[in-house]
């Protein structure tokens, strides 16, 4: 059963459309990611979902409520870490649970959640000497407290350092298992890929794509990279006409310096079988040949590089 449901959303700033027609549900027990470049919508879209935006066209239903009409009712079964949060620095921890745990009719155990989250030993901690990952523990404890059906996270780990990162992902992990739907905004593609049951990419205010991490990546015409360093340039018009390809770029192209001469060839497992036999032909040896599937890094990239025309210009 679908606890959020978005249909033909619109929202529209200063005559500018942001998010344009954006449709999609996600189904309680889920942990659904919006992906996207910076701009791209996505907050917007929470924001409308949450209640703390009004559309301007379209409708969205949380729980079968809608968040404007039914914000009261609506903040009963959604919880919200938003974008950054911020509270005041001489509040303490427990000050904090305690204050919004008196805000909900039937708020969680308070010590329970800070037990599960770390922060049993920081309660007399002031939010000003916390640290990034504190911070963010307290914010998912806080959107958590209200025992929400469904919870918001919007670039929850933005702040984080790797560890502290992973730790929050099991952190996810362990609400869901609770029960709890998540809605996670996130510019980490690994965090998605970990995460997520299914993504939707947002490009310039539409819906990109929408599927699983797996079938983003395996939707992308370039599912699959081979890396060599060959031992004498390669024919480009021979490697254009390459089966199934996605690309031909110096490896690093992407990002990053490489040895000279070194390729990345993107494309399909077509594409992987005509290089090697391109190579064999031309007596050419591939040094420090890798094969590798994309990742769904790749696949963003492919996707929202893809997309159609921007709002404005449609
Ligand atoms: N209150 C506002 N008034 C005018 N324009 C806004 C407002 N809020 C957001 N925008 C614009 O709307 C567009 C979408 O913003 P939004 O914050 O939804 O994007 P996002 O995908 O969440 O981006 P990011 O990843 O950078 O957080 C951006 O161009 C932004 O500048």
């Amino acid at each position: 059963m679908a606890i959020i449901e978005v249909s033909g959303l619109r929202k529209v700033y200063g005559g500018r459309t942001v998010v344009d027609d954006v449709s999609f549900t996600v189904a309680e027990g889920e942990i659904f990611g919006i992906l996207g470049p910076n701009g791209a919508g996505k907050t917007t879209t929470v924001e409308c979902i949450e209640g703390l935006r009004v559309p301007d066209g379209g409708t969205v239903r949380v729980g079968g409520l809608d968040p404007v009409g039914d914000h009261d009712r609506v903040t009963q079964i959604l919880g919200s870490q938003l974008q950054e949060s911020e509270l005041q620095p001489k509040l303490t921890v427990r000050e904090a649970l305690e204050l919004y745990a008196a805000c909900y009719p039937r708020p969680a155990d308070w010590r329970a959640l800070a037990g599960r989250l770390g922060l049993a030993e920081h309660l007399s901690a002031r939010f000003g000497r916390l640290s990034g990952g504190q911070k963010q523990r307290l914010f998912i404890a806080l959107a958590l407290i209200g025992s929400p059906r469904v919870v918001v996270l919007d670039e929850l780990t933005t702040a984080l350092d790797p560890r502290a990162r992973r730790d929050t992902w099991q952190l996810i992990e362990e609400v869901r298992a609770a029960g709890v739907t998540v809605l996670l905004v996130t510019h980490f593609m690994e965090e998605a890929q970990r995460l997520c049951d299914r993504i939707a990419v947002i490009d310039r205010g539409r819906v990109a794509a929408l599927d699983t991490p797996a079938g983003l990546i395996g939707r992308s015409a370039q599912s699959v990279v081979v890396s060599f360093t060959p031992s004498a340039p390669l024919d480009p018009a021979e490697l254009a006409a390459l089966p199934g390809l996605g690309s031909v770029a110096p490896a690093g192209g992407r990002g990053g310096g490489e040895a000279e001469g070194r390729l990345e060839i993107r494309g399909t497992d077509a594409t992987v079988d005509a290089v090697i036999s391109l190579l064999a032909r031309h007596r050419i040896t591939a040094h420090r040949l890798r094969v590798g599937d994309a990742t769904l890094d790749d696949a963003f990239l492919d996707l929202t590089e893809l997309t159609a025309p921007t709002p404005q210009e449609a």
